[in-house]
């Protein structure tokens, strides 16, 4: 076959920042899903090996910092990153090299990439994904540099103290976490049993935007954060503003919770195959 003299301009790219699930249902591999289903080409900077199925975690080891810088360097000076976004960073010296690295290279803070930031401390079996010495590194090192924060409830619990239960308690941690240096903060509703509506708050330090969804009766939904920020960051690439990012994030994420399939004995993965099917492959942010 000769080669192709019309190839199709190249698509935009995202880095996750992340750590790998044996398991395929969070972390790297629905990072990498969702860049792909949404027509982004993902790079991937490795942060730790997880030892993970469906009922839990039950290990984990971190890559050297020197190596996880060299990653997101790597790609950064070769093929560029369009945005990039975190998951798992495992320890404090992980959080550190990060931080350092992604300021070089003009991802969050003052530079031209955006950021997005999920404080990810542990799984939702329970199982520790950060080190207990790294929360302090984690706010002070990455938050300034992050365009959105998208913490869940038990992250608020422990960067705050606030344990939320109802929709004012999520408005004061938005207020909180947003004074540390974030852009955005979008403070995720999915532990918030109580409200139907399922409502993730979106705040810049000035308004607050409610972003409700059906909440669908599963306990399938390993994933869905770093599903949410994954599309989130796909939508930023592509040129949305935060609002209509995060909206077709959210957007992203109900389809994916409503198809989520069970796997293994315990907690299933949600799906972002829908957006591969015919009827969605058109759906572009701003048009959810
Ligand atoms: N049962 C559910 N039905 C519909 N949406 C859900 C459900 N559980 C979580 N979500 C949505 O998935 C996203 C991630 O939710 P959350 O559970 O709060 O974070 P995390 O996955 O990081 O623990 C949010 O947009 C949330 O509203
Ligand atoms: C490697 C890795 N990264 C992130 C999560 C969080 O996802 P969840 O809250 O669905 O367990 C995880 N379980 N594993």
């Amino acid at each position: 076959m000769s080669a192709p003299t019309d190839r199709p301009a190249p698509p935009p790219t995202a880095l996750t920042i992340a750590g790998t699930d044996s398991g395929g249902g969070a972390g790297l591999a629905a990072d990498l899903r969702t860049f792909f289903a949404c027509g982004v080409h993902g790079l991937a900077a490795v942060t730790a090996v997880t030892v993970q199925n469906s009922l839990g975690v039950t290990g984990f080891t971190e890559i050297p910092a020197d190596v996880v810088a060299g990653q997101i360097r790597s790609v950064a000076e070769d093929i560029g990153v369009g945005a990039a976004k975190t998951g798992m960073l495992a320890s404090a010296e992980i959080i550190h090299a990060v931080a350092e690295a992604c300021r070089d290279v003009g991802i969050g803070g003052a530079g031209p990439t955006p950021f997005v930031v999920d404080p990810v401390a542990a799984s939702m079996h329970g199982d520790p994904l950060l080190r207990e010495n790294a929360l302090d590194a984690l706010r002070t090192e990455l938050f300034p540099l992050a365009t959105l924060l998208t913490p869940n409830l038990d992250e608020v619990r422990l960067l705050t103290g606030i344990d939320v239960r109802d929709r004012s308690d999520q408005r004061r941690a938005a207020q909180l976490l947003h004074a540390l240096g974030p852009k955005w903060v979008l403070v995720k509703g999915g532990h918030l049993w109580t409200d139907p509506d399922c409502v993730d708050l979106l705040h810049d330090g000035r308004e607050f935007i409610e972003l409700p969804g059906p909440r669908f009766p599963t306990q399938h939904t390993h994933g869905s954060g770093d599903t949410l920020a994954s599309a989130t960051a796909a939508a930023l690439v592509k040129g949305a503003d935060m609002v209509e990012a995060v909206r077709y994030g959210k957007a992203f994420v109900v389809r994916a919770v409503h198809d989520a399939y069970p796997l293994g004995a315990g907690i299933g993965p949600v799906s972002a195959f829908w957006r591969l099917a015919p009827e969605a492959a058109q759906v572009e942010p701003g048009e959810s």
